[in-house]
């Protein structure tokens, strides 16, 4: 998400390191002086922190390799010389906004680290920070690939719904930690939820790959699995910014601007789950009409005072104040076609699971349009599908 909310000041906290830029000769330590940090450089047109691999990122941390990038920075797997492990360190670009809404998400990491006594919250760890040549760093514990990444390497083939239900359990146990403590993710999607190990095994393929291509499979070693970046994430009591989560996952409370709270976050749990047992993302748009008619056609119509509520922005989109102003408003043929390609969600279950499966009942609980109807994450945890074999 690139929108933020506005900015303000925060304290510093008490688990800051002192940023390592004293000149050698004063700090006098043999470490410091060995692994010493290269040169200032300017960073990139975009704010990025320049590296090459192998230096320094501050005498305690060696550069080892990139693991991502977002749009608040990027991610480097470096090595920790004083505790000897591997970390992934987020490095922030050197731009104010994307400086203050690390502190924020450094704020809620902290919040979600004191409130997590026994390590349980399946919320990844954060070791450190620091503020080094005026990029913040996040220090974190280091994961493995994320949910995306395999599904991408699979090449779409869903993940077998006996995974699909210990991830699904394990990321309802993470939102319901963190509801619980009035925090909202507003950016849960298979990208931020990553594996804890990198490990994985070889299993013949499936019917999806085509037939001149290797028949065979990647799936991970262990089920376990955390969420990450908690840079949108918002506290209850706070002010919201109106557009959260990225576009796929994003609750129809959002499109229609009707304001947002919880159960935001239940939606994209819902949308993360088809796209985990069916290998493709639900809603495949970047469009609000496109959207909402993708929504009508697997979920049927939208709630008439939803509708009626809908802001200035949304008004366009309906007809007569309440049917969707769908196929006319199309923009092109192919979105038409788009929205036809989509089936019910009782078929797409039915299609990928069984119709027998009471995954059917957890995800029409999931994908209400009413946010006031949706289940909660406790209530979705308390679900026969969590109770079947
Ligand atoms: N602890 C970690 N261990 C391993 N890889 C990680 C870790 N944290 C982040 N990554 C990798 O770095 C990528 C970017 O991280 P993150 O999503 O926190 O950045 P961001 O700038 O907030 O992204 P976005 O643009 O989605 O908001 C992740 O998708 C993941 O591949």
């Amino acid at each position: 998400m690139i929108d933020r909310e506005p900015t303000r000041k925060r304290r510093r906290l008490a688990w800051d390191v002192p940023p390592y830029e004293q000149p050698e000769a004063e700090v006098g330590n043999q470490v410091v002086r060995r692994h010493a940090s290269p040169p200032r450089r300017e960073d990139d047109r975009e704010g990025h922190y320049v590296f090459s691999f192998g230096e320094n990122l501050t005498p305690r941390y060696k550069i080892l390799n990139k693991m991502g990038e977002g749009t608040f920075g990027r991610v480097l797997e470096c090595w920790d010389r004083q505790t000897r492990e591997y970390v992934a360190i987020k490095v922030i670009r050197s731009i104010h906004k994307y400086r203050e809404a690390a502190m924020i998400e450094i704020d809620v990491l902290q919040h979600l680290a004191k409130n997590d006594g026994g390590g349980g919250s399946r919320c990844v760890q954060v070791r450190n920070w620091f503020d080094y040549r005026n990029h913040i760093c996040i220090v974190f514990e280091k994961l493995g690939p994320s949910l995306f990444d395999f599904l991408k390497r699979n090449k779409y083939c869903p993940f077998p719904v006996d995974l699909v239900r210990e991830f699904g359990r394990q990321l309802l146990e993470s939102v319901a930690y963190m509801h619980d403590l009035r925090l909202i993710h507003t950016d849960l999607k298979p990208e931020n939820i990553l594996l804890v190990s990198s490990e994985y095994v070889k299993l013949p393929g499936c019917k999806r790959m085509s037939s001149d291509e290797t028949h065979f499979r990647c799936l991970p070693k262990s089920s376990a699995i955390k969420l990450i970046d908690f840079g949108s994430t918002a506290f209850d009591n706070q002010k919201h910014s109106s557009t959260v989560s990225t576009r796929h996952y994003r609750a129809p409370e959002v499109v229609l601007g009707l304001g947002w709270t919880y159960p935001c976050d239940l939606w994209s749990v819902g949308c993360i789950l088809v796209e985990l047992f069916s290998g493709e993302a639900l809603f495949q748009t970047h469009e609000n009409l496109e959207h909402l008619a993708m929504m009508e056609r697997v979920l049927g119509p939208l709630p008439e005072h939803m509708v009626q509520k809908a802001n200035r922005g949304a008004e366009k989109y309906f007809r007569r104040g309440s049917r969707l102003n769908w196929p006319e408003g199309a923009i092109s043929r192919e979105s038409i076609r788009a929205v036809n390609k989509l089936d019910r969600l009782k078929n797409l279950v039915s299609q990928h699971v069984g119709s027998r499966s009471p995954l059917f009942d957890l995800l029409h609980g999931l994908l209400k349009f009413d946010p006031s109807d949706r289940l909660t994450a406790r209530q979705a945890l308390d679900h026969p599908f969590f109770r079947s074999p």
